[in-house]
């Protein structure tokens, strides 16, 4: 026999489908202007900020001190309401919720900080416990929640310790595990890994990756470290003076800046100065026998070993590598290196020849005897 059939079965449902492709968050001509903190006028944090947070990616904002990151991020867990422009989460717009309407909202939402905010006075499994029991979770049904999170972030047997006996590291894991605590759809990084040695990052990185790659969950995260973009990062957008500046898929900003802001954040990463002992011997004009020293900029398309094969084999001259720093986004090189080539022609035009035929960019810096 069928079951009965309830009365809502017949409804029809007028609301529009959602549509899986829509941003989870969208920032709309997004501003936001403080009164300025002597009381004297207002201070514009944010201006006409247009971004899109693609559901399932990791997208990173990065910007100098006082850009309007904080208050960015803080827009999308109603820390900070906008003062013009619309912001939507999953469609919705959250530009004028209440404050009641935001305490349902922040449990959708997730957020780990820099210094990550534990309470002190409990242990590990509290700490993660406390946003289930605000939001009046069953006693039992905590127990096995927080379990599997602390097994998520490797911390099941400092479950029973304080804040004070774990490294910066091991906090930041029990931040991840609160804030993961509520099922958050979007997860929001605020410089989660600024106070932490760079082993530590990479660790912690990780663990966001694997949380973005198994739960599904968004993430949003702030920094000034271009690193972390590189790391996990899927898109990024550059923000100064309140403005976004440049924005696009990892890849292609890293490697192809195009606002100067995002190339002197690339440059910290890629970027290689000529060695001591070259400093004082560097001239501008070449002398009969001279090594012409050059800068070769790898943006990912050319691996690096064959370009310096190919100068030394097929053009028959001997490269010597001076300096270099290379890393990889997506496996494809990127970074910088220096290299000495002899200065005498026809040798030098077949080198900057080779390199410009690569599409490599090849700067002259000078000449060393
Ligand atoms: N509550 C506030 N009252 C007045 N001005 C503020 C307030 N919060 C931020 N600002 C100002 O807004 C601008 C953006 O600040 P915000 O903290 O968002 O930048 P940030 O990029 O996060 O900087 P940092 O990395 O130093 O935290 C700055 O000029 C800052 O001084």
């Amino acid at each position: 026999m069928n079951a009965p059939v309830k009365p809502d079965a017949f409804r029809v449902d007028t609301s529009p489908a959602p549509d899986p492709a829509a941003p989870i968050i969208r920032f709309a001509q997004i501003g936001k202007t403080y009164p300025s903190r002597d009381g004297q006028g207002a201070v514009a944090a944010l201006s006409g900020i247009d971004l899109d947070v693609p559901k399932g990616a990791i997208v990173g904002v990065i910007g100098r001190s006082g850009a309007g990151k904080s208050t960015l991020i803080r827009l999308v867990n109603g820390l900070e309401r906008a003062t013009s422009g619309r912001l939507l989460i999953e469609g919705e717009d959250v530009t004028g919720l209440t404050e009641a309407g935001w305490r349902s909202r922040r449990r959708a939402t997730g957020m780990i900080f820099q210094h990550f905010n534990l309470l002190s006075s409990r242990t590990v499994f509290d700490n993660v416990a406390l946003p289930l029991e605000i939001a009046g979770t069953p006693k039992a049904e905590i127990e096995d929640k927080v379990a599997r999170l602390l097994d998520l972030v490797g911390l099941a047997d400092k479950r029973g310790r304080y804040p004070a006996e774990l490294s910066g590291g091991q906090k930041q894991r029990v931040g991840i595990a609160r804030a993961l605590a509520t099922d958050p759809k979007v997860l929001l990084c605020d410089e989660a890994t600024s106070a932490l040695d760079p082993e530590t990052t990479r660790s912690i990185l990780a663990l966001l990756r694997q949380v973005n790659r198994d739960l599904g969950i968004t993430i949003l995260l702030i920094t000034h470290e271009i690193p972390v973009i590189k790391e996990i990062c899927d898109r990024v957008a550059v923000i100064e003076d309140g403005r976004i500046v440049e924005e696009g898929d990892v890849f292609t900003v890293l490697t192809r800046p195009q606002h100067p802001t995002t190339a002197r954040f690339v440059e910290a990463v890629t970027g290689v100065e000529l060695p001591a002992y070259l400093e004082g011997r560097i001239r501008k004009e070449a002398r009969p026998g001279d090594q012409t020293v050059l800068r070769i900029t790898f943006t990912g398309e050319n691996a690096t070993a064959p370009v310096i094969s190919r100068l030394s084999s097929t053009i028959g001259v001997d490269v010597n590598i001076l300096a270099g720093r290379i890393d990889a986004i997506a496996g494809k090189p990127f970074g910088s290196l220096l290299v000495s080539v002899p200065t005498r022609e026809p040798e030098l035009a077949a080198v900057l020849g080779a390199l410009n035929g690569l599409e490599l960019k090849a700067e002259v810096i000078g000449h060393v005897s």
